[in-house]
């Protein structure tokens, strides 16, 4: 019985399916990889297509001796066997290989009975592999030209026929995006054309374009084709994105309206003399004698007993039981810090500069360079190692806010970042050209 996925909850669980025999096809997945997440939606699609063979996943890391065995190094990893013998594997997310190599094991597609299972679509006619003619191409392109934000999907956005197209629908109306739709369970030549139209083998699909800020929020990272995970994703960074602009107050227009605020009790001459005092350094202690200094602010100080204008006409916002009990219950300290008086703690900011510029050649990936914890990092490492760069790493995965901070900082949406000089050079797929190119060692050393 196909059609379903299982997971593997032990090596011997495992050989005894494969002792089975027949064609199975493994998923090593994780919990922190997105892309693994994806994958395992198109590998449960994929299942309903191939219902003669078994589809299983695995928790790499919980199962580290069947990962060993089949010598999983990053996620998500797929392996293929057939009677029991492995023959073949494919890592990284790829939706179009990973179809094309089932349908190699497996043999072409036979899909389970209509009905069966979340996609009760009615058998495929023709195979995937047949190109869309040209008429169809055009009618595909229109569909996708009609609307700036365009999904293909199971079902109407008012009565979904799959939860994964229910996802996607729901995310699009909480963000208020407008968009069109298609239920390609209605026209079976667009449903096998898509496929090969946008090398995506499942459903939905969803396409943007045009310039409002949804959809560019939308297309950013994507490319304009998205599966349901990424449309989650990429809604959730619409959301954070907007979170983020509403809370950016400039700080320095808060404080100086504070402190024209303080001395507009005072009036005329008197306003401008305790102004002009005030002002004489960033504190200022109207005070009697002289005082130890236990926070080491810098200050300047006026004996009040000196001048009788002075002492009547400042309204003092704190004398020494506030400024002492301030002390001890730390506010002292955090309103000097807000008033930019004492050095802050490190913003977020300043943190990332110094990461980006701790080493000449600086690797931001997920695991470490000896065990890596994404295929995209590990091919980084790899070229760095080939071309006998010295570098240094931070794993991203041991840190969500520089994580998520560095997407921002660099405004590049993904691992692995690679920097030169605190400049960034790119992601995998532009450090690998390099690398193809011949060009890696000399970006990195010029
Ligand atoms: N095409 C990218 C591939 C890298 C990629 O897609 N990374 C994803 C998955 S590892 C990522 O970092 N997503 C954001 C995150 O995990 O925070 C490149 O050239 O670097
Ligand atoms: S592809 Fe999953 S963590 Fe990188």
């Amino acid at each position: 019985m196909g059609g379903a996925v299982a997971d593997v909850r032990s090596k011997e669980e495992l050989d005894g399916v494969l002792g089975g025999g027949g064609s199975v096809v493994l998923h090593f997945w994780a919990s922190w990889c997105e892309a693994s997440k994806q994958m395992d939606q198109v590998f449960s699609h994929l299942s309903a297509d191939f219902p003669s063979a078994r589809f299983l996943r695995v928790e790499a890391e919980e199962q580290p001796e069947i990962s060993e065995c089949y010598s999983v190094s990053a996620v998500p990893f797929f392996v293929f066997c057939k009677d029991g013998k492995v023959v073949d594997k494919l890592e990284g997310a790829n939706p179009p290989s990973l179809a094309e190599k089932i349908s190699k094991v497996v043999g072409p597609k036979n899909r389970g009975e209509p009905g069966g299972g979340e996609d009760g679509a009615p058998p495929s006619e023709g195979p995937a592999s047949n190109h869309p003619s040209d008429s169809l191409k055009n009618r595909l392109q229109q569909l996708v030209d009609s609307h700036p934000v365009f999904l293909f999907m199971k079902g109407t956005p008012d009565q979904p026929k799959c939860g994964f197209s229910r996802k996607v629908v729901d995310i699009l109306k909480d963000e208020g995006v407008d968009f069109g739709s298609f239920d390609i369970l209605t026209d079976n030549d667009v449903r096998e054309g898509m496929k090969k139209f946008s090398n995506w083998p499942t459903f939905p699909q969803l396409f943007c374009k045009g310039s409002s800020s949804a959809a560019a929020t939308l297309r950013s990272p994507y490319h304009g084709l998205l599966g349901v995970d990424s449309a989650a994703a990429a809604a959730a960074s619409a959301v954070a994105t907007t979170v983020v602009s509403e809370s950016e107050n400039p700080p320095q227009a808060a404080t100086e309206e504070k402190s024209v605020e303080t001395t507009s009790d005072a009036s005329g001459a008197l306003n401008s003399r305790l102004e002009e005092l005030t002002n004489r350094s960033s504190v200022m202690l109207f005070m009697k004698g002289t005082q130890m200094n236990p926070e080491k602010v810098e200050f300047q100080s006026f004996d009040i007993l000196s001048d009788n204008e002075v002492r009547q006409g400042l309204k003092l916002i704190g004398g020494s039981d506030i400024m002492l009990e301030m002390q001890r219950s730390g506010e002292l300290k955090t309103t000097l810090t807000e008033k930019g008086v004492l050095p802050g703690e490190q913003t977020l900011e300043e943190r990332l500069r110094d990461l980006v510029s701790s080493s000449p050649v600086m690797l931001f990936m997920k695991g470490s360079p000896d065990a890596p914890r994404c295929g995209f990092s590990s091919k980084v490492v790899s070229a760095l190692r080939e071309e006998g760069v010295d570098f240094g790493y931070f794993d991203i995965l041991t840190d969500d806010e520089v994580r998520q901070g560095l997407k921002t900082f660099s405004n590049w949406p993904t691992f692995p970042q690679l920097y030169y000089k605190s400049d960034l050079i790119g992601g995998c797929d532009i450090v690998l050209e390099l690398h193809k190119n011949g060009e890696l060692r000399a970006t990195l050393t010029e």
